[in-house]
């Protein structure tokens, strides 16, 4: 990942293409990466292109249940054998009588028995499921025909032992799969897989002595020396009854400790049981000086394929070797070495088996006398096909092969050699992770395996598990304990491979163990997060950032998420990250933001996400570029850009005339239309000396009645929805229109309102119901040149439209005559009991900021909602003519509130025909004096005193009830 390179390399912005390599072209990012950083295609060195696909097609030989090792296709297991026994087969001295004739056996029929049971190989064992154990002895009887040389007469003594392991113990899904038939081979396996299904000499294995055998002195050596097409037997005594055969093709032999010596050292054919130590035959050395000596036309067969019946080795590197016979027996053994033992003290994960090191063996030089067997059960010979062997248990492991995992390693090899595969040098466990066998992976951790071993990139088998996708082999190594916090070469955690490659399942698995790793970086300061964004792995990101991912870590180049959000191109994912407070203007090394990043990439989605989420269009890197220019001119992203700039920059200069946004809802959400709040003249800022309340309150108990059965009420049936309703005995009816708007007569008195209530038999939804309902209209609170706070429409409004109530506290006259600012008093007075005023001083709404307009464009009107105590009435302000959007907005607060407030300031409502300024209301002062007293001017409602509580001489005019008296 570098940005910086994208940065430069841009096509689209040209910059920096003439710059010399800057600093950073030589980072660490850079250095460690090694990915080609100037192309955002081949952005990371990533593990995907690199590497091979590793799963094969399991195979699964017959169903099983129950290990049973015993010879190939001869009987199934005695169900009184006890488990966990591991013995080489013991055979009637019946059945080696029977077996001389296979000695006659051509080397051809041998390999057709080869290829044709394929999975019945000599030199393995065969599992048999332990309750199947009946059906399948009936099954041998009739399956199968046994290979030449492995008929069993019918009567066959139940002499050989077998040794069962049980496997259902293991609790594992490879239970269900050995009772499934056998899979297909894929044809697509590789030439090492196809080498894995050869079968192998056993040269070094013997039975039993046997009881029944003769003894020793009675019988001579049954081996037979082929020499150039002459067939020779020995006549050597036997001195030891255990007998041996190189392969499971031919019959067991009782030999002389020559020939025993000969079989150890693969000098027997496994093809046709010749010993070949004279005359011409093959010999293979697959390692080093160890040889395996066959006839040409013994090789194993399989798919056309050569291979040498010892170990499996391509047939065509073995050499023709001719040994005259005269010769032969005194030939001494150049090829073999002593074989170390390898250091048990070394720790398993540096054990490295490789071709030059492959240590080999030098048999022991064994005088006839000396026993073979302690040679075969010593540990000196174990290593002899060390190699081989590892990297057999490997194979299996990689191809999940459990029977032979389970042979080799009851065989007693070592799970923790790490084996060459290809790119890797990996341990079997390794193998088996990456190709999701689950139940291989148990087995090898059962056999001891290290589960924390390193490959060569210091990957560990979770991390190949995750890498390759295989969540039930994740899933098992989490629960078998495996550590999530290991790093391999690039500091990647299996996290970072998941995250990376897109595995979703495997990451949510990781994550149920390794959530504190979320935001551990690797070496590039990257975290997972940061490479499922790259690699536009979608759902990974939301993954990752609902469990907490920080999106704003920086890399080493200082980028953060949004700006691999950018780079890729990925607006829903740049959605997200700024959902979770990604840092839209967080700058790297470079300068650059995500929005830099965006428009070089020409992603134009991303550009307009950006900048409608707030981008800043003119911010500029160290190169002294804003985003306009690092996109190519004329592109759909350039003209983006510089339509933004454009609104920008008149939004600034408008913001310089200095409208500022003080509050978006001044009622705090009690209203259903926010009234927000703002100041383009002054300072001020938004008012806060009073608490909004969307309905009028008292302060002190005012005994409003509210008895329900007081209430006039509709008896309509269903509801009021016509203005000439007359329903009831009441006149209750409908004074608004079908649109809620309230038909006035500017030359008559506004009229009480009784709207409907809860005692009526109408429908809350009824028509006349309007002011009850609240807030209509949309408002704004705004600072006036010269009246202070002021309330305007943001919409047009047609006349009789309700605006807003006057809300406030309820007083007593007398409380309001002690209050010190009268500047919100509203006397209610319908000449009904004592007169209250609506104080919205302290407590009140919107409406306390409406002014006084010489020629108003609000009345008010007293309406009755959900009681009737005519003391109380609700003061509605509704429109007396339209109104533009924008308007000011206010109503006559009447010449008696004038008289008083005149000696104390003029009106400013700017109205040509102002009856209030300083102008007009010199004029009228002599005569307004004299009639102070007697005049009950229509239309205003507003209580005037004067700002000197002691000096107030206001007496309120009762008149109709929507004047007020001084
Ligand atoms: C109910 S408040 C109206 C809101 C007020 N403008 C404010 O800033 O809070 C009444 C006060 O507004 C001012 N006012 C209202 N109408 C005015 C006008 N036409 N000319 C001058 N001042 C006015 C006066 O100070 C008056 O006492």
């Amino acid at each position: 990942m570098d940005l910086g390179a994208v940065h430069e390399g841009s096509a689209a912005s040209g910059r920096r293409s003439s710059e010399p390599p800057s600093s950073k072209d030589k980072g660490p990012i850079r250095e460690h990466r090694d990915h080609p950083s100037s192309k955002m295609s081949t952005f990371h060195n990533s593990p995907i292109s690199g590497r091979k696909a590793t799963a094969f097609t399991a195979k699964s030989d017959e169903s099983h249940q129950a290990l049973v090792f015993g010879p190939q296709g001869r009987r199934p297991p005695a169900e009184n054998q006890s488990p966990n026994q591991y013995k080489l087969l013991a055979q009637t001295s019946s059945s080696v009588k029977q077996n001389q004739k296979v000695l006659d056996q051509t080397a051809s029929s041998r390999t057709q028995s080869v290829v044709k049971r394929k999975k019945r190989k000599m030199g393995m064992y065969n599992l048999v499921p332990k309750k199947k154990t009946r059906a399948l002895k009936q099954q041998e009887k009739v399956g199968p025909p046994s290979p030449p040389g492995q008929e069993l007469d019918a009567d066959e003594p139940p002499g050989i032992e077998y040794t069962e392991l049980a496997l259902d113990s293991l609790d594992l899904k490879a239970q269900e799969e050995l009772f499934s038939p056998p899979l297909t081979v894929d044809a697509d396996l590789a030439e090492t897989d196809l080498a894995e299904e050869l079968p192998l000499c056993c040269c070094r294995m013997e039975t039993p002595p046997s009881a029944d055998g003769p003894s020793s002195g009675e019988q001579t050596c049954m081996a037979m020396e082929s020499s150039d097409g002459m067939v020779n037997r020995c006549q050597r005594r036997v001195l030891k009854q255990e007998m041996m055969r190189p392969s499971n093709a031919v019959h067991l032999l009782v030999l002389c400790e020559d020939h025993r010596a000969g079989m150890v050292k693969h000098q027997c054919c496994p093809g046709c049981g010749l010993f070949c130590r004279a005359g011409s035959f093959q010999e293979c050395r697959p390692y080093g000086s160890i040889s395996h000596r066959f006839h040409r036309g013994c090789a194993s067969v399989l798919k056309d394929r050569r291979f040498c019946p010892h170990c499996g080795e391509n047939a065509g590197s073995a050499h023709e070797v001719t040994v005259p016979a005269a010769t032969s027996r005194a030939q001494p053994e150049p090829h073999v070495t002593p074989v170390p033992r390898a250091d048990p003290s070394l720790p398993a994960t540096t054990a490295v088996v490789t071709a030059t090191a492959s240590p080999v063996l030098r048999a022991k030089k064994t005088s006839e006398r000396t026993s073979i067997l302690s040679t075969l059960d010593g540990e000196s010979l174990k290593p002899q096909k060390l190699k081989y062997a590892v990297r057999l248990l490997y194979m299996s492991a990689k191809e999940g092969d459990l029977q032979k995992v389970i042979h080799l390693l009851v065989d007693g090899k070592d799970p923790n050699l790490l084996v060459e595969d290809e790119l890797h040098q990996r341990s079997p466990l390794h193998a088996a992770a990456a190709a999701g066998h689950q139940e291989v992976c148990h087995m090898l951790l059962q056999a001891g395996a290290n589960m924390e071993m390193f490959d060569d990139k210091l990957k560990t088998p979770l991390m190949c598990a995750a890498e390759n996708n295989r969540a039930e082999a994740v899933k098992y190594l989490l629960t078998a304990g495996a550590a999530v916090c290991h790093k391999d070469v690039q500091g990647s955690t299996c996290l970072h491979l998941a995250a990376k490659l897109g595995h979703n399942d495997v990451l949510q698995l990781l994550l149920t163990k390794a959530a504190k790793y979320i935001n551990c970086q690797d070496d590039g300061g990257w975290t997972p997060v940061t490479w499922a964004i790259e690699y536009k792995h979608r759902s990974l990101v939301h993954l990752l950032v609902a469990k907490g991912a920080d999106v704003n870590i920086r890399d080493k180049e200082e980028n953060v998420c949004l700006h691999w959000a950018a780079l890729s191109g990925c607006e829903d994912v740049s959605q997200t990250l700024l959902d979770a407070r990604g840092h839209l203007h967080a700058a790297n090394v470079h300068g650059d933001t995500p929005l830099h990043v965006a428009a070089r990439q020409n992603h134009l989605e991303c550009v307009m996400m950006f900048l409608a989420r707030g981008g800043n269009v003119t911010l500029r890197n160290r190169d002294g570029e804003t985003p306009l220019d690092c996109c190519a001119y004329g592109s759909k992203v350039w003209a983006a850009l510089a339509t933004n700039k454009k609104l920008t920059d008149a939004r600034r200069q408008r913001d310089c005339r200095g409208e500022t946004l003080l509050s978006r809802d001044i009622s705090r959400g009690y209203e259903a239309l926010a009234i927000s709040c703002v100041n383009e003249v002054d300072g001020e800022p938004c008012p806060s000396d009073y608490k909004y309340v969307p309905d009028s309150c008292v302060t002190s108990p005012l005994h409003a009645d509210t008895d329900i059965t007081h209430l006039q009420h509709c008896s309509c049936p269903e509801d009021c929805q016509s203005s000439t309703c007359m329903c009831g005995q009441l006149s209750l009816y409908s004074w608004y229109d079908n649109e809620g708007r309230l038909p006035l007569d500017a030359s008559l008195e506004p009229p009480v309102l009784f709207e409907c209530n809860h005692a009526c038999s109408c429908w809350r939804t009824c028509r006349n119901r309007v002011v009850q309902n609240g807030l209509r209209v949309r408002l704004q609170l705004y600072r006036t040149q010269k009246m202070g706070w002021g309330v305007r429409a943001l919409q047009d409004l047609p006349q009789g439209a309700f605006v807003c109530q006057y809300v406030g506290e309820i007083v007593t006259d007398a409380e309001a005559d002690k209050r010190e600012n009268d500047s919100f008093l509203f006397t209610l007075d319908n000449k009904v009991g004592a007169v209250h005023c609506i104080d919205a001083r302290r407590y009140g709404n919107v409406g306390r900021f409406l002014n006084h307009l010489c020629e108003p464009n609000l009345v008010a009107v007293q309406v009755f909602t959900s009681h009737q105590d005519l003391r109380f009435p609700r003061i509605a302000f509704f429109s007396c003519r339209p109104i533009r959007a924008g308007e000011h907005m206010g109503f006559d607060y009447g010449d008696p509130y004038w008289r008083i407030k005149r000696r104390f300031f003029s009106c400013q409502c700017g109205s040509p025909r102002c009856r209030h300024s300083s102008a007009t209301s010199s004029a009228t002062s002599s005569s307004s004096s004299s009639s102070s007293s007697s005049s009950t001017p229509s239309g205003g409602v507003q209580r005037g005193r004067g700002s000197d509580a002691t000096a107030a001489t206001a007496r309120r005019i009762v008149g109709d009830g929507n004047q007020m008296e001084n």
